[in-house]
């Protein structure tokens, strides 16, 4: 019998590892895709504008509104140009943010978004994924609209987080140390979300912990191995998204949040996300939940500081694998275009009361 000897690094090491891809650096992307001056301002310009309605200094609404999650970059523009036009005509009352999500956390298994996988076949091409959203990202702030996404992947900000105003920890994520600390040190506000069982207090521990610094292992812009330290982000804000088989968004829910915000502390802000455990992932309840929303929100509740929408061309939602049908979701359901206007022109009557009461 003939004895292979496997050298021994071989035998303890990549056990698991079937492939390993190059990957372009961060800095190289941004080279190929730069965020050019103008676009720059576009960005800091819509960040300044998310902060100053949570922190009070604006009075209007924001409202996070878009696809649950972007598979074709073309429907996606054309829904862009669609929502500016809205972001313009009700700029008075909503300051509107496009959902551009791209990645995906999954309960079990499933498709995890176009940046890990824009072919959607389980290819897994993240170089092109990577390069596809960030185009996007700036198509769309050079249309004037600040853009969201969740952050999911502690590498994927390097390459895109620059076009970002507003961003998501996941419910699935938001008891993780590592996504908190990402927090900690990215540039825009963030949204922690409660879980998916409904815990509120996992998402206020969140805010506290990436309200401090933090030191941890990443990459720089290079895309080297470094030792990140952040500063801590203080435009942190829990986002209300129902769970553990009930809804979280009624008057007594948000009285309730706030209470448990100010007991830790915290400013009394929230955002309460329409669609997922407060619609049951109905997209036909997601008007209903809307409704309820602006009801509190035009008698007067200033702690509802915003509300997310998941909304795309059609509504519904569809399965991969057959021919897809332009403009409709292929992961949680949304609401479709014509809804959206009716919904968004609701938020901005109810917005416009509440300054009305105000003042
Ligand atoms: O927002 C999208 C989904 O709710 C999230 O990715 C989880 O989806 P899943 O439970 O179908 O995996
Ligand atoms: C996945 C999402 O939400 P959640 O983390 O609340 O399930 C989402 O907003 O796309």
């Amino acid at each position: 019998m003939k004895i292979v000897t496997i050298p021994e690094v071989q035998r303890v090491r990549d056990q698991r590892i079937a492939a390993v891809v190059p990957l372009m650096s961060p800095a190289l992307l941004h080279h190929e895709l730069p965020l050019t001056s103008d676009l720059h301002d576009n960005v800091l310009d819509g960040r300044r504008q998310v902060e100053d309605v949570l922190n009070a200094r604006d009075p209007r609404l924001l409202v996070v509104v878009g696809p649950c999650s972007v598979h074709d970059p073309v429907a996606a523009g054309e829904y862009a140009g669609l929502l500016r036009e809205q972001a313009d005509r009700l700029a008075d009352d909503l300051l509107i943010v496009m959902r551009v999500y791209f990645e995906k956390p999954r309960s079990t298994v499933g498709w995890k978004g176009l940046i890990n996988d824009p072919a959607l076949d389980g290819t897994g091409d993240v170089g092109t994924g990577l390069r596809i959203a960030r185009k996007l990202l700036l198509e769309i702030v050079r249309r004037g609209l600040p853009t969201a996404v969740e952050f999911l992947d502690p590498i994927t900000p390097q390459y895109i987080a620059d076009t970002v105003a507003w961003g998501a920890i996941g419910a699935r994520t938001v008891e993780s140390q590592v996504h908190r600390q990402l927090a900690s040190g990215l540039s825009m506000p963030i949204g922690m979300k409660n879980r998916p069982d409904g815990s509120i207090s996992t998402a206020i521990d969140a805010i506290q912990a990436a309200a401090v610094p933090h030191v941890f292992p990443g990459i720089d812009f290079s895309g080297t191995p470094a030792i990140l330290h952040t500063t801590g982000n203080p435009d942190t804000h829990l986002v209300l998204r129902g769970g553990g088989g009930r809804p979280n968004y009624s008057a007594d829910d948000v009285s309730s949040a706030l209470q448990l915000l100010r007991k830790a502390s915290l400013p009394e802000r929230l955002v309460i996300d329409c669609s997922h455990g407060n619609s049951n992932k109905d997209h036909l309840r997601q008007p209903l939940v809307a409704d309820d929303v602006a009801g509190q929100v035009a008698e007067g509740q200033n702690g509802i500081s915003g509300v997310m929408l998941e909304s795309f061309l059609v509504p519904g939602r569809q399965d991969l694998g057959g021919e897809l049908t332009y403009g409709q979701s292929v992961t949680d359901a949304c609401m479709g275009w014509d809804t959206t206007v009716e919904v968004l022109e609701r938020l901005a009557t109810a917005a416009h009361s509440r300054r009305t009461v105000a003042a």
